[in-house]
């Protein structure tokens, strides 16, 4: 079977990349994506200045042994818009496509990040995150509708006719699914939309110490992997439904060939993984690759095309 795809008319060698945030950081890390089997990657979100994030420990697996995927509030740490433009012109656009994340604190921010990149002659893919929910103080983008739509407005002017893209938070009503992609579809600069980001303000418990595993907010973080999975298919499969001239990109609960499956199947072009990446390493992509490769052998698939969207229903 044939993993190749194309995403706003690049080639790519497979749908596979990292969620924005894992393993994607620091030099290192990016130049690990570099080489590993991911079919493209990105940035993790930043800031107009360097950040250090909220107070450690600010990531955890949950239920130990058999975990079920993990919680964080790292308060988006990153090393501020600068470092970042700077790897999108060292990137090496032959091996694969390069996104970036930015996810500023104002709209200010956004707009500066936005300025820089628009006349940089890089071909990285901008993906704005609306759906940050571990800056104490900062509400969610993607939930706050007018704001969302005024964002989007100021965005899509200053980045002229360049196509970029959305990062969304989970939505759990066919009314926000509905309101959302209403918005979206008037921005059709707004080329694709990535569901989701974690389920925000989650809290997790250890029973032997009587305490919440994590040091910011109390204990509450984002929550992510197999958690998630339900919920992240619902958005992919809401957004394809509601925005048929956008590409979904499906992020949450991916670790496997069957997740990556069942999020092509319900309409992502590409498949993120976040929680996995960051439990295995780089080297999952390989075998994530192959597990999808295998899945489709099975059933008589040789290209994604051939499934893409097509969940049926009852
Ligand atoms: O706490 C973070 O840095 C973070 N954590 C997430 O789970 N999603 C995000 O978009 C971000 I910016």
């Amino acid at each position: 079977p044939n993993l190749a795809t194309t995403f706003l008319d690049l080639p790519l060698n497979n749908p596979l990349m990292n969620a924005s945030g894992v393993w994607c950081s620091v030099g290192s890390q990016l130049e690990a994506l570099q080489e590993s089997e991911a079919g493209a990657m990105v940035t993790k979100s930043c800031t107009l200045q360097p950040r250090d994030g909220n107070p450690e420990p600010r990531y955890r697996v949950l239920n130990g042994d058999k975990p079920w995927g993990s919680i964080n509030s790292m308060g988006l740490p990153n090393e501020g818009f600068a470092y970042y433009l700077r790897y999108t012109e060292r990137h090496d656009y032959e091996s694969k496509p390069l996104f970036i994340s930015i996810s500023g604190l104002t709209l200010d921010d956004n707009l500066a990040m936005i300025d820089g990149l628009k006349d940089a002659v890089t071909p990285a893919i901008l993906e704005i995150n609306l759906s940050c929910p571990n800056v104490p103080g900062k509400a969610q983008l993607g939930y706050d509708f007018d704001a969302m739509d005024t964002l989007l407005a100021e965005v899509t002017s200053g980045y002229g006719q360049r196509s970029l893209g959305v990062k969304l938070p989970p939505y759990f009503d066919i009314a926000h699914f509905d309101e959302a992609a209403a918005i979206l579809n008037r921005y059709p600069t707004v080329a694709f939309v990535t569901c989701i980001n974690s389920i925000g303000n989650a809290l997790a418990i250890d029973i032997d110490s009587e305490s919440v595993i994590i040091k910011p907010k109390d204990g509450f973080g984002g929550l992510g992997g197999d958690y998630v999975l339900p919920t992240a298919l619902a958005n992919v499969n809401a957004f394809y439904r509601r925005c048929p001239e956008k590409a979904i990109i499906g992020c949450g609960g991916v670790k496997s060939g069957q997740e990556a499956f069942m999020h092509i199947l319900a309409g992502a072009t590409l498949v993120q993984m976040g929680t996995a990446l960051y439990e295995e390493g780089p080297g999952i992509f390989a075998r994530v690759k192959a597990e999808l490769s295998e899945i489709m052998e099975k059933k008589g698939y040789s290209s994604l095309s051939q499934f893409h969207g097509k969940l049926k229903t009852l």
